[in-house]
């Protein structure tokens, strides 16, 4: 794998970075962009509406995308708003508030793991009112990487074995749970599992993964821009 290309990285200065009031403020504008967004995903997958109505709207879309202009985050840039590893990812395709992909999921830490929270749409969806398997694992890989983190060793998947036993329903709260099982030098074992909010104790989906911490030396070529 390629490392990010520094050389058209332009990154903010610690300086520069926004902090306090105007940090939140920056995070609660992404946030309702974000939430905006989401609802337009949702009713675009959902519309039955006629190609006329479409073509309109694709247009108005295009007019909007237009808007968005200025400084273009780069690959490997680490948004100015974000606290990487381990803090807000305000695009995360799974927790981020900002991103369109993400359900977004809430993450608790509890006393034995880490908890997800969060509601799949019918974007989401594999088989007819169920969730994506990929999505699943996408939620799953996630939270299990939080796990690494909790325990202290931030740490990139190497492994993820799923196993699905039931369909996971769409439009239904879900609870993802995951739990550090075991560590060995660098590499971290995680389980984790999906269920209904309303009931969790049945696991509709369960993981097991392996996680490793990239030593010193790989995490500043994966990472170069990390502070
Ligand atoms: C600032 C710090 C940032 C740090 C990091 C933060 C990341 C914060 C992400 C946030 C977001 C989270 C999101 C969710 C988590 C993703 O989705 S991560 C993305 C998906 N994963 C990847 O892209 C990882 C791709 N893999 C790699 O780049 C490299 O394998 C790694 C992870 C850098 C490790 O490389 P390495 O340091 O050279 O490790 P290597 O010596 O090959 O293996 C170490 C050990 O693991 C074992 N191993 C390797 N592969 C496997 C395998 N498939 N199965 C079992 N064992 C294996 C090896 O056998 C070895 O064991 P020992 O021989 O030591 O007993």
């Amino acid at each position: 794998m390629s490392a990010p290309p520094t050389e058209l990285m332009t990154t903010h200065t610690e300086a520069t970075r926004p902090r306090g009031e105007e940090l939140d403020h920056q995070r609660r504008a992404i946030t309702a962009l974000g939430h905006e967004m989401r609802a337009l995903v949702d009713a675009t997958v959902r519309t039955a509406a006629p190609a006329e109505v479409l073509h309109r709207v694709t247009d108005g879309v295009r007019r909007l995308t237009g808007q968005l202009t200025g400084r273009r985050r780069v690959r490997g840039e680490i948004p100015d708003v974000d606290e990487f590893p381990g803090g807000a990812r305000m695009y995360s395709p799974v927790t981020g508030p900002g991103s369109p992909l993400a359900p977004p999921m809430q993450v608790t830490p509890e006393d034995d793991g880490i908890v997800g929270r969060c509601t799949l749409g019918i974007a989401h969806e594999g088989p007819p009112g169920y969730v994506h398997g990929g999505m699943s694992a996408m939620l799953l890989d996630e939270l299990m990487g939080w796990a690494c983190y909790r325990a202290g060793t931030p740490a990139m998947t190497v492994s993820l074995q799923m196993r699905y036993h039931r369909p996971v329903p769409v439009e239904t709260p879900l609870r993802v749970f995951a739990h550090v099982t075991g560590t060995e030098d660098r590499k971290i074992f995680v389980a984790g599992s999906i269920g209904t909010d309303e009931d969790p104790s049945i696991a509709l989906v369960t993981a097991d993964g392996v996680f490793v911490s990239p030593d010193p030396a790989r995490t500043r070529t994966l990472f170069p821009n990390t502070p």
